[in-house]
């Protein structure tokens, strides 16, 4: 397993908009080979900044789109088109924008009343018949796999000293009681979360500067989940200066 590579970029927008690149070309790198790139996306502010940079990118049609498959890490489960939703908010900014396949966009369910835990079972079940030989832990193997990570170094919606971390034998959880709003979420477990060949936390922001450092610096994965997520063959931390000014320049590369 590689160390951690840290880039670190000027500010939010550029960090959104060097993530889209660096996305662009890691899926037309994986088409290039002739597979359907696997794809996990992520919630929150930064990873929609990113969603849009790409959507806006002219390089964007560099993809074949209808060879993308678009999994999600986690999602806020609330009802249908709920503006909250993790799905809506990647759909506005991104997918409603690119001739995606709609067979090979695989949302969290939305809360219909079947309750959480169904919910979970079933993406369980979906990413199970998505698997192919070699695969393990009852998912695909992805190509690159977003991350934002909190304050708390919760990622997806795996939070500090919940039991969701100790999920080892199912690729998704319901989490209830969470932190972060709303308290009722599905996730992708630690199991399923690192089983990507890319593993990209994308974070922007002071208030994320402390949980940069610690996932850093050997901190256990209960105290910062953050820390318990990498790459089989990469881990990048894509930050912003704000997000790096915690981390000691012996570790840093510098600016892109
Ligand atoms: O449902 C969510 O909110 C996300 O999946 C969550 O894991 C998010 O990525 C981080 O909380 C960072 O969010 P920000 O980028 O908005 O700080």
């Amino acid at each position: 397993m590689s160390s951690p590579s840290i880039l670190v970029n000027r500010d939010a927008e550029g960090l959104a908009h060097a993530v889209a690149a660096r996305l662009i070309t890691r899926l037309v790198d994986v088409q290039s080979s002739g597979k359907v790139a696997q794809v996990v996306l992520t919630g929150g502010r930064v990873a929609s900044a990113v969603y849009r940079a790409v959507a806006e990118s002219p390089a964007r049609s560099a993809i074949d789109w209808r060879r993308v498959e678009f999994w999600w890490g986690d999602e806020r489960f609330l009802p249908d088109g709920d503006p909250e939703r993790n799905e809506t908010q990647a759909r506005e900014a991104l997918l409603d924008h690119v001739d995606v396949d709609p067979g090979r966009v695989h949302p969290m369910a939305a809360d219909t009343g079947q309750g959480a835990e169904a919910a979970a079972a079933a993406y369980a079940s979906e990413l199970a018949k998505a698997v192919s030989a070699g695969d393990r832990d009852g998912v695909p193997t992805f190509d690159v796999l977003l991350l934002g990570v909190g304050p708390d170094g919760h990622v997806a919606s795996l939070f500090p000293e919940h039991p969701g971390l100790h999920s080892e034998d199912v690729s998704s959880i319901a989490v209830h009681g969470a932190p972060k709003p709303p308290p009722t979420r599905i996730s992708l477990t630690f199991p399923a979360l690192n089983r990507s060949h890319e593993v990209w936390f994308v974070v922007s922001g002071e208030d994320k500067a402390k949980a940069v450092r610690l996932a850093l610096s050997g901190t256990g994965r209960l105290q910062i989940p953050a820390a318990g997520v990498q790459g089989l063959n990469r881990t990048l931390w894509l930050l912003d200066e704000a997000s790096a000014r915690e981390i000691p320049s012996s570790i840093r590369a510098p600016r892109t």
